[in-house]
């Protein structure tokens, strides 16, 4: 047996013992849960209603960790995976699960972070789909190491399954769009032969845009969503599935504007995805975005789209309260803040100035419900929460939130 690693807790279970259990959920990254004896184990890769054989690799103050080895019982939803690597890449966790079962599982994990999280009971609309389950990703990021004193480049991938640094190579990725896929051969070939010229390792971007794949961050890109064309730096923040966004922003819109407020304060607003396709459903539209060049855009993108009632502030996002004349019981507050979710500071202000409406959209409902738990007791109830299946067949996803001040 392998000797356990030097800071193993060797209760309830030994290091590398094998356990059959049963599964009965499925957290929010990804992980089967079961229990034995009442004891919570997680096992990546198993699915509710399988029974499976598992090895321990750790225990926690209230849980343990297995690496799945057999299942002994499947589950009807349990299907072939899509790509080869499933399993040892760590980009996707649910292509062994039908799609149907992927979007009621992600409902229910949104429901269940809100309850655990912020002792909210909520109904949760089911989870929509993307139009598009693979080849959807507009964008790719791989990463390769050098190692230090020189030699060949190693994988050109992404990270390995449940590793920090270790990365796998990835010579074709199903959930990247085709275009990219066709593009990648001849740019990790490149990158190879190019190897001198890198010191240590890096991360190539391939950005499908405009027909062509662009590798420049500084290069411009181009994105269509609806009527509108949206132009930013290939490098900065954009949406990653063009399919579903016509749809995400549609109910953005009508979620914002339903109660009939006349004005819009986009917040993380980016190149201004929300605020310019929101802005003809109110009289004045004011974005706020820290990125400089992500905000120059917004405002390139209200002009070349016609957009004339939108405003952008580059700033970090509490300063636009100071900074918008807007009546509050009129306005709604849209945010859209990145993974690690809005700050004490912005959300504070955000209650004093007291909108009649926040519709907040996340990519991590984790740190969506930290804040939505500060949002409830600063005086806003929820009345809506609808997740969007932007990335399919993995753990993420983007969600709708829409509070009222009580
Ligand atoms: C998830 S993206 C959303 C962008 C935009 N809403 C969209 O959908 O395209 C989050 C954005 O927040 C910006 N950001 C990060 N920290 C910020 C801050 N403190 N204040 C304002 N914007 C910030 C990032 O530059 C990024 O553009």
């Amino acid at each position: 047996m392998q000797r356990p690693p030097k800071k193993f807790v060797p209760t309830p279970f030994e290091y590398h013992q094998e356990i059959e259990l049963e599964v009965q959920s499925l957290t929010n990254l990804g992980a089967g849960v079961g229990r034995i004896n009442g004891w919570v184990v997680f096992v990546p890769f198993a699915l509710p209603g399988e029974t499976v054989k598992a090895r321990v690799f750790r225990n926690d103050k209230n849980c343990s960790h297995a690496d799945l080895i057999e299942v002994l019982v499947p589950s009807p939803d349990r299907i072939e995976p899509g790509c080869e690597l499933f399993g040892t890449c760590g980009g996707c966790q649910y292509q062994h699960l039908s799609y149907e079962k992927q979007l009621a599982w992600k409902t229910r994990q949104v429901g269940e972070l809100m309850k655990h999280m912020a002792g909210i009971e909520f109904p949760v609309n089911d989870c929509l789909s993307s139009e598009q389950t693979w080849n959807y990703r507009s964008k790719i990021t791989p990463h390769f190491e050098k190692p230090r004193g020189g030699g060949e480049i190693g994988p050109i991938g992404f990270l390995a399954f449940g590793r920090r640094s270790q990365l796998i190579d990835v010579p074709q990725c199903p959930i990247a769009m085709e275009s990219i896929n066709a593009a990648l051969p001849e740019i990790r070939e490149k990158t190879r032969a190019n190897s001198a010229r890198y010191k240590r390792g890096a991360t190539i971007l391939l950005r499908a845009t405009d027909g062509r794949i662009e590798t420049n961050p500084k290069a411009t890109a181009v994105e269509r969503v609806g009527d509108l064309t949206f132009q930013f730096l290939a490098g900065d923040f954009f949406q990653n599935n063009p399919f579903i966004l016509p749809a995400f922003t549609g109910y953005a819109a009508t979620k914002a504007s339903e109660a009939g407020a006349k004005y819009l304060v986009d917040a993380y607003c980016g190149s201004g995805l929300f605020a310019l396709t929101l802005a003809k459903n109110f009289e004045k539209v004011a974005g706020v975005e820290v990125s400089e060049t992500s905000c120059e855009w917004a405002r390139k993108n209200a002009k070349a789209n016609g957009i004339a009632n939108a405003e952008f502030l580059t700033a970090s996002a509490e300063a636009i309260f100071e900074k918008i004349d807007f009546p509050a019981q009129e306005t709604t507050v849209l945010i859209d803040p990145p993974r690690k979710g809005s700050t004490p500071e912005f959300l504070e202000q955000l209650i004093r100035f007291g909108p009649s409406r926040v519709v907040y959209i996340s990519c991590n409902p984790a740190t969506q419900v930290r804040d939505l738990k500060q949002l409830s007791e600063g005086g806003y109830q929820l009345s809506d929460v609808q997740p969007f299946d932007l990335f399919p067949h993995t753990r993420h996803l983007e969600c709708v939130m829409t509070l009222e001040k009580r």
